[in-house]
C-alpha cells in the first residue's frame, strides 16, 4: 500500500479558486461582521475539503490509475478508523481480493509479487516520523542510512549465534516462572495463557534490555499498573502513526500513563546501568561493554534501543506463541504429533530447555512457521517509501511516484494461493516438511525483508522452541469447556503489532 502525501499546491490553488468569490462577496462589499466572518471560514473550510476529495478522487492525482475502493482514496480518517479497529490486515486482504496484487489504500497501494525491490531497496516511510520523540534520543527502528547501518551492527551481535547461547539460561529463568506460576493457579479449568506467555515474553525482554526490571509473572500488581498502557500505547501509536502531522502535537498532551511507563524504563535502564552483573544480556552488546567499536555508544541511545527490544521483542513473540497454542489446540492431531516429538527428543529426565535438538525437530518448526503464516505477528508491516526527489518506480508495472508509501503486508500475502497451496487459510504443518506441498518460502515474510527486516528473528524463533518444548513436557493443554476458540482469530488486532484476546485453557499436569 502507498501513502501518498499529495502536493499541497494542488488543493491550495482549487481552493483558492472556490474561495476567491466567498472573499469578494464577505470582504470586498460588506463590512465584516462575526457572521460573516465564520461564514467565510465554514465556506473556506468546506471548499478545502471538497477540493481535496476532488483531488484525491480525480485523474489529476498520481496515483489515480491504481485500483482500489474509492472511498479509501478520500481520507486518512479511513485509515485511522481501519487501525483503531484493529482489523485493518482483514479490510486489506479484502482488497487484494478485489482489485488484484496492487491496491491503493488509504492514499495507496500494494505489491506482493514485487516485494523484494521494495522492502529492499526503499527507505522507511513518513509512517516511521511520527514514532520519533524529539524529546529523546533515537532507536533503532527510526533510523535510516548510515546510522540505520551503525546501530544495526551493535544488534546483530547481540543476535548472533553466540550471543544467543548466551540468553539460553535467562529464557530458562523464566520459562521455570512461568510452570511455576501455571502450577500455582486456583484454578486450573480457566487459564488465560494467552495472558501468561504475553507476562513470561515482556519479563524475559526486560530481563534482555534491562537486566530485570518487569515481574509480570510475579506481580499482579504490576499486572495491573503496568500491562494495560504497554497495551494502550500500541493501539495509539499504530493510530497516530497515519497523522504524523498530528503526533508532535498529541506529545505536548500530558498523559500521566505515557510518563509513568517512560519513568519505569528510564529507572530500569539507570539501575542496569549502575550494576555489576557480568551477564552477557543484550544491553551488554548494545552498550558495546566488549568494547568493539571505536567510540561507545550514547547512554541515551541505549536506552532507546532497550525500550525498543521490550516493545518489538515481547508482544510479537508473545502472539505467535499464543497462536502457535491456539492451532494445536484446534488440531489435536497435530497437538499429539508435536507431543510425541517433544518427548522422543526430551525423555523424562532431560531438559526441555536444551536447544541443542531444535534444529532436528522438523515438526515442531514447521509448526512454528505455520503459526507464523497464519497469524503474522506484524500482519500489515511497516511501509517503505519511494525516496523524495528520486524519479518515482515502476511497482507491478505501474508507475509509482516518489514520496509514496509502499506497504507489502504479511497477512495479505501469506494467506496467498499462488504462493500457499493447497489450502492457504489451513493450519497444515506438512507444507513446511512434504516437498509434494512445499510453499513458494520466499513469499513468506513474517520477519519482513531486506537491511530493516526483523533482527530478533532468530531469538525470537530460540524463545518459542523452547517455551513450547517446556510447556508440552510438563503439561497437557485443552480449550476450556464453553472457550468460543472459533472466535479468537478474530480478537487479533493489528496495531502494528498485535494485540490478543484471552486464550482460556485447562491445563493438567504430566
Ligand atoms: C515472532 C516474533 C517477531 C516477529 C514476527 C517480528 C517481526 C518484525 C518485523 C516484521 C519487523 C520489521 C518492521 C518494520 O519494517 O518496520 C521487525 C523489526 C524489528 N524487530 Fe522484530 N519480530 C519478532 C521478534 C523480535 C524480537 C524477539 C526482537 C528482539 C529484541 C525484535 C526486534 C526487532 C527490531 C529491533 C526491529 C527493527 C529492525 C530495524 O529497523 O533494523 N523482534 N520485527
Amino acid at each position: 500500500y502507498c501513502h501518498v502525501y499529495e502536493p499541497q499546491s494542488a488543493h491550495g490553488g482549487l481552493a483558492f479558486v472556490l474561495l476567491t468569490p466567498a472573499f469578494f462577496l464577505f470582504f470586498g462589499h460588506v463590512t465584516p461582521t462575526l457572521f460573516s466572518v465564520l461564514t467565510s471560514y465554514c465556506y473556506f473550510i468546506c471548499s478545502l475539503c471538497v477540493s481535496i476529495v476532488l483531488y484525491r478522487l480525480s485523474p489529476l492525482h498520481p496515483l489515480y490509475h491504481v485500483p482500489g475502493p474509492p472511498l479509501w482514496r478520500v481520507s486518512k480518517i479511513i485509515g485511522l478508523w481501519m487501525s483503531w479497529t484493529g482489523h485493518q490486515h482483514h479490510y486489506i486482504k479484502r482488497a487484494h481480493d478485489k482489485y488484484g496484487p496492487i491496491v491503493r489504500t488509504v492514499q495507496s497501494t500494494l505489491t506482493p509479487l514485487y516485494r523484494f525491490s521494495v522492502l529492499r531497496d526503499s527507505p522507511k516511510g513518513q509512517y516511521y516520523e511520527c514514532r520519533k520523540d524529539p524529546r529523546a534520543p533515537l532507536n533503532l527502528v527510526v533510523l535510516q542510512g548510515d546510522a540505520h547501518a551503525n546501530r544495526r551492527r551493535l544488534w546483530n551481535r547481540g543476535m548472533s549465534t553466540e550471543s544467543l547461547k548466551e540468553y539460553e539460561g535467562i529464557i530458562a529463568k523464566r520459562g521455570n516462572q512461568l510452570l511455576d506460576c501455571i502450577a500455582d493457579l486456583p484454578d486450573l479449568n480457566r487459564v488465560d495463557l494467552a495472558a501468561l506467555i504475553s507476562y513470561f515474553s515482556f519479563d524475559f525482554m526486560g530481563d534482555m534490555a534491562f537486566g530485570g526490571g518487569f515481574d509480570l509473572l510475579a506481580n499482579e500488581v504490576e499486572r495491573t499498573n503496568i500491562w494495560p498502557i504497554i497495551e494502550k500505547f500500541a493501539v495509539a501509536a499504530s493510530i497516530y502513526s497515519h497523522v504524523p502531522w498530528a503526533a508532535a502535537t498529541l506529545r505536548l498532551i500530558p498523559l500521566p500513563a505515557r510518563d509513568r511507563l517512560r519513568n519505569f524504563g528510564a529507572d530500569n535502564a539507570y539501575r542496569r546501568s549502575k550494576s555489576t552483573t557480568t551477564t552477557k544480556d543484550l544491553w551488554y552488546h548494545l552498550m558495546d561493554e566488549a568494547a568493539l567499536e571505536k567510540q561507545k555508544p550514547p547512554l541515551g541511545d541505549v536506552i532507546a534501543d532497550g525500550a525498543l527490544a521490550v516493545v518489538a521483542g515481547a508482544d510479537t513473540t508473545a502472539s505467535a506463541l499464543a497462536s502457535l497454542f491456539y492451532f494445536l489446540l484446534s488440531h489435536p492431531e497435530y497437538y499429539k504429533q508435536l507431543q510425541e516429538e517433544v518427548d522422543a527428543h526430551f525423555p523424562l529426565g532431560s531438559d526441555p530447555l536444551d536447544t541443542s535438538s531444535h534444529a532436528e525437530m522438523k515438526f515442531l518448526n514447521a509448526c512454528i512457521n505455520e503459526a507464523l503464516r497464519l497469524h503474522p505477528p506484524v500482519p500489515t508491516n511497516g511501509p517503505r517509501q519511494v525516496p523524495a526527489g528520486s524519479q518515482g518506480k515502476i511497482i507491478a508495472g505501474l508507475f509509482i511516484p516518489e514520496g509514496t508509501q509502499v506497504y507489502v503486508p504479511p497477512y495479505s500475502l501469506h494467506l496467498d494461493s499462488r504462493y500457499f497451496s493447497p489450502s492457504p487459510t489451513k493450519f497444515i504443518p506438512e507444507r513446511w516438511i512434504d516437498p509434494a506441498l512445499a510453499p513458494n518460502a520466499t513469499a513468506f515474510i513474517p520477519f519482513s525483508y531486506g537491511p530493516s527486516n526483523c533482527v530478533g528473528r532468530n531469538l525470537a524463533r530460540q524463545e518459542m522452541a523452547m517455551l513450547t518444548c517446556l510447556l508440552l513436557s510438563r503439561f497437557e493443554f485443552r480449550f476450556s469447556p464453553g472457550f468460543d476458540a472459533a472466535a479468537w482469530p478474530m480478537q487479533l488486532h493489528d496495531h502494528f503489532i498485535t494485540t490478543r484476546g484471552p486464550l482460556i485453557v485447562s491445563v493438567s499436569k504430566r
